[in-house]
């Protein structure tokens, strides 16, 4: 099977630092790889790297050009359109699936005229996951996706990226949490620290201006 997503040799940075090193991952279709480490040690980095919003200071990425949604900290909502209009946005930017099945599937139907700004922290969560499903893309890196979900949310949202999985997709995860999908691989990067105060001329002259 051909994957989706690979990467050889990876070293990413943050802050003109490298914070990993000598990583390789494949994603296949179907698969997910959960990202684990404490605070700091790169998760961000490399789902930013992996992603596209940020070059990799070695190693190679091979994946196909806009297959992957990223979902990051920050929901991406506008505030003033509803949680329906938030994701027609979006559709329309990736050209993307319908939104009504997206708003079902993260238990939205009933919030969808809500303007984004009435919504509660989770609530809005679930509103910035949903936009996952219109983006139509194979591959979700997500970041911390559950924070602000509670318990019946979060399982939710592992029944989503089973169902993702199920259709073909692939999912990179960073969570500290248990996400009940036992079947995810899991990928520690505490090995992976880079050593620590190696500068790189490719990340110190990086601007870091993405969210
Ligand atoms: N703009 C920046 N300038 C300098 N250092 C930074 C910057 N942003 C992040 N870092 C540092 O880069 C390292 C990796 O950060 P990153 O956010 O990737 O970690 P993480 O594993 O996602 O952490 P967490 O579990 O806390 O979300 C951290 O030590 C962090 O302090």
């Amino acid at each position: 099977m051909t994957a989706l997503l690979t990467a050889y040799g990876l070293a990413v940075a943050r802050g003109g630092a490298r914070t990993l090193e000598g990583l390789d991952l494949t994603l296949h279709p179907g698969q997910a790889l959960i990202l684990r480490g404490p605070n700091g040690v790169g998760k961000t980095t490399l789902l930013r790297t992996i992603a596209g919003l940020q070059p990799a200071v070695a190693g190679r990425i091979d994946v196909q050009l806009d297959s992957i949604a990223y979902a990051a900290h920050a929901d991406g909502l506008k505030s003033a359109l509803t949680a329906a209009e938030n994701l027609q946005f979006w559709r329309e930017v990736f050209a993307g699936p319908a939104v009504a099945p997206a708003l079902a599937a993260m238990d939205l139907a009933h919030l969808a005229q809500r303007p984004a700004h009435t919504l509660s922290a989770g609530q809005k969560r679930r509103l910035g996951l949903a936009r996952l499903l219109v983006s139509g893309r194979p591959i979700w890196a997500l970041d911390e996706p559950t924070v602000s979900l509670d318990a019946g949310s979060v399982a939710l949202f592992a029944g989503v990226i089973r169902a993702h999985l199920a259709q073909g997709g692939a999912a990179l995860i960073a969570t500290h949490i248990d996400l009940g999908l036992p079947e995810a691989r899991e990928l520690d990067l505490v090995p992976y620290r880079a050593v620590p105060g190696r500068r790189t001329a490719a990340a110190a002259s990086f601007d870091e201006v993405f969210a």
